[in-house]
C-alpha cells in the first residue's frame, strides 16, 4: 500500500421508527456518486428485516446484530469501523468513499456520534461528516413531543429530510416545520419528495460541528463522553448485555429506552390466508395502534407465496403493502414480523396472531369466533 489511506467520511442517517430512513437510503444508493459506500444498518429486534429491504449489493451492507446502536451495539460499531479500515489497508476491499450508518429509530444519536467522534483509533481513519435526520410529516410533531430520542435526532441534524409530505395536510406540515425550526434553526428542511433529497450531496455536510447546533447538543455529547469514560472503568471486559442495570428478562429491552418499550418478533413457516392477515392487522391497528410504535413484516401470503408481501406500520398509520418480485433469500421463505410496542404485551399479540393463523389454543378464541365477534379478543376494548 502506498502511504496512508484518506480519512473516510461517515454519515449518520437517523430518524424515528418508520420515518423513512431505509426508503431514503434506497433512493440514495442508486446515485452513482455513492458507489463504494459501506452501509451499516442496525435493527432493534432479533429477527432482522431491513437487510432484506436495503437494495444495495449485499457485500456493501453490514448488519449489526440485535440491539440498539446507541446502547448494546456501540462496541460492535467501533469494531466494524476498525475492521473496515483493516480490510482497506490490507487491500481486501477497495478504498471506501463513504460510510453510512443507519441507526435504529429509537437510537439516541448522542452516543452514536460520540462513538465516532470520541474514539481515538476511529478518529484517525474516519471523520464524522454529518447527520441526516428523516422526520415523518404525519407523525413527526407528536413523536417529537412523546419521545426524547426523536427530539434529539432533530436537534443534532445537519439536514432534516421531511418524508411523507403528501400524506400530511398543510396545517400539520406548517406546525411541524415551525417546531423543527425551533429545535434546529440551522438545518435546512428538505422535502423528501424532491430530487435534492435523493442525491449523494445530501450526505456531503462538511465536518460535523456540534457548536452550530442548539446549546443542548454540546452538552449531550459531553455527557456521553463522560458516560464512555465511566463505562470503560466499570465494564471493561464484560459482555454488552450486562451494561445497563435496568434490563428485565427480555434481552431486547437492554436499552436506555423506557422499560415499557418492547421489541419482539413473530416467525411463521406456513403461508397465511390473505383474509386472516388482513383481520389480524386490522384488529391490531384499530384496537392498539397507539401502542404500536412500529411493525415491519415480510409475509408469505397463501394467494401468492412466491412473492412476499412487505408491510409497514408506523404508529396508527399503515402504509400500502408492497409485493416483492421474489424472496430476497429464497432459502428462507418464512413470514417474519418485527413489532416495537409501548405498553402492549407480547403474549397478547402472539395469541391474536395464533388465533388468525390457525393455531387455536383451548383457552383462546379461533379465527371464526374473532371474525364473527371481534369483541371476543381477550384484552381488546372498544
Ligand atoms: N407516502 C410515503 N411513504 C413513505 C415515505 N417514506 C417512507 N414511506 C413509507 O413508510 C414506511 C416506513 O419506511 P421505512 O423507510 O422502512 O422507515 P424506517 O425509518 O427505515 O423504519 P425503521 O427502520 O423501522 O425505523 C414504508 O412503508 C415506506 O414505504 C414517503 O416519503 N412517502
Amino acid at each position: 500500500m502506498n502511504g496512508p489511506l484518506p480519512v473516510v467520511p461517515v454519515s449518520i442517517l437517523t430518524g424515528f421508527l418508520g420515518a423513512g430512513k431505509t426508503t431514503l437510503l434506497n433512493r440514495l444508493l442508486k446515485d452513482p456518486d455513492l458507489a463504494d459506500t459501506a452501509v451499516i444498518i442496525n435493527e432493534f429486534g432479533d429477527v432482522s428485516i431491513d437487510h432484506l429491504l436495503v437494495e444495495a449489493s449485499s457485500d456493501g451492507v453490514i448488519e449489526l446484530s440485535d440491539g440498539c446502536l446507541c446502547c448494546t451495539v456501540r462496541g460492535e460499531l467501533v469494531d466494524t469501523l476498525a475492521d473496515l479500515m483493516d480490510r482497506m489497508q490490507t487491500g481486501r476491499i477497495k478504498p471506501l468513499r463513504r460510510v453510512v450508518i443507519e441507526t435504529t429509530g429509537l437510537a439516541d444519536p448522542a452516543p452514536v456520534l460520540q462513538s465516532v467522534l470520541g474514539n481515538p483509533v476511529i478518529a484517525q481513519n474516519f471523520r464524522l461528516d454529518g447527520v441526516v435526520t428523516v422526520v415523518d410529516a404525519v407523525n413527526g410533531l407528536q413523536t417529537i413531543a412523546n419521545h426524547v430520542e426523536a427530539l434529539k435526532q432533530v436537534a443534532v441534524a445537519d439536514r432534516l429530510v421531511i418524508s411523507k409530505t403528501k400524506l400530511a395536510n398543510e396545517a400539520e406540515r406548517d406546525a411541524l416545520f415551525e417546531r423543527l425550526k425551533d429545535l434546529n434553526p440551522r438545518a435546512p428542511l428538505i422535502d423528501g419528495d424532491t430530487d435534492e433529497a435523493g442525491r449523494a450531496d445530501l450526505f456531503a455536510c462538511g465536518l460535523y460541528d456540534a457548536s452550530t447546533k442548539v446549546a443542548d447538543v454540546g452538552r449531550w455529547l459531553q455527557d456521553e463522553a463522560h458516560a464512555d469514560h465511566d463505562h470503560h472503568d466499570h465494564d471493561h471486559g464484560h459482555d454488552h448485555d450486562h451494561h445497563h442495570g435496568h434490563h428485565d428478562h427480555h434481552h431486547h429491552d437492554v436499552t436506555r429506552h423506557g422499560s415499557d418499550i418492547r421489541s419482539f418478533s413473530i416467525v411463521h413457516d406456513r403461508p397465511i390466508e390473505p383474509m386472516a392477515l388482513e383481520m389480524f392487522i386490522d384488529l391490531l391497528r384499530s384496537a392498539h395502534g397507539d401502542k404500536l410504535l412500529r411493525m415491519k413484516a415480510v409475509v408469505s401470503v397463501a394467494d401468492n407465496p412466491e412473492r412476499p408481501l412487505v408491510l409497514h406500520g408506523v404508529q396508527t398509520v399503515f402504509h400500502a403493502p408492497e409485493r416483492l418480485a421474489a424472496w430476497p433469500d429464497p432459502a428462507d421463505q418464512r413470514t417474519r414480523m418485527v413489532l416495537i410496542t409501548k405498553g402492549l404485551e407480547e403474549a397478547f399479540v402472539r395469541d391474536l396472531f395464533d388465533a388468525f393463523t390457525g393455531k387455536p389454543r383451548i383457552d383462546r378464541p379461533d379465527a371464526q369466533a374473532l371474525s364473527d365477534n371481534p369483541l371476543a379478543v381477550p384484552g381488546v376494548k372498544f
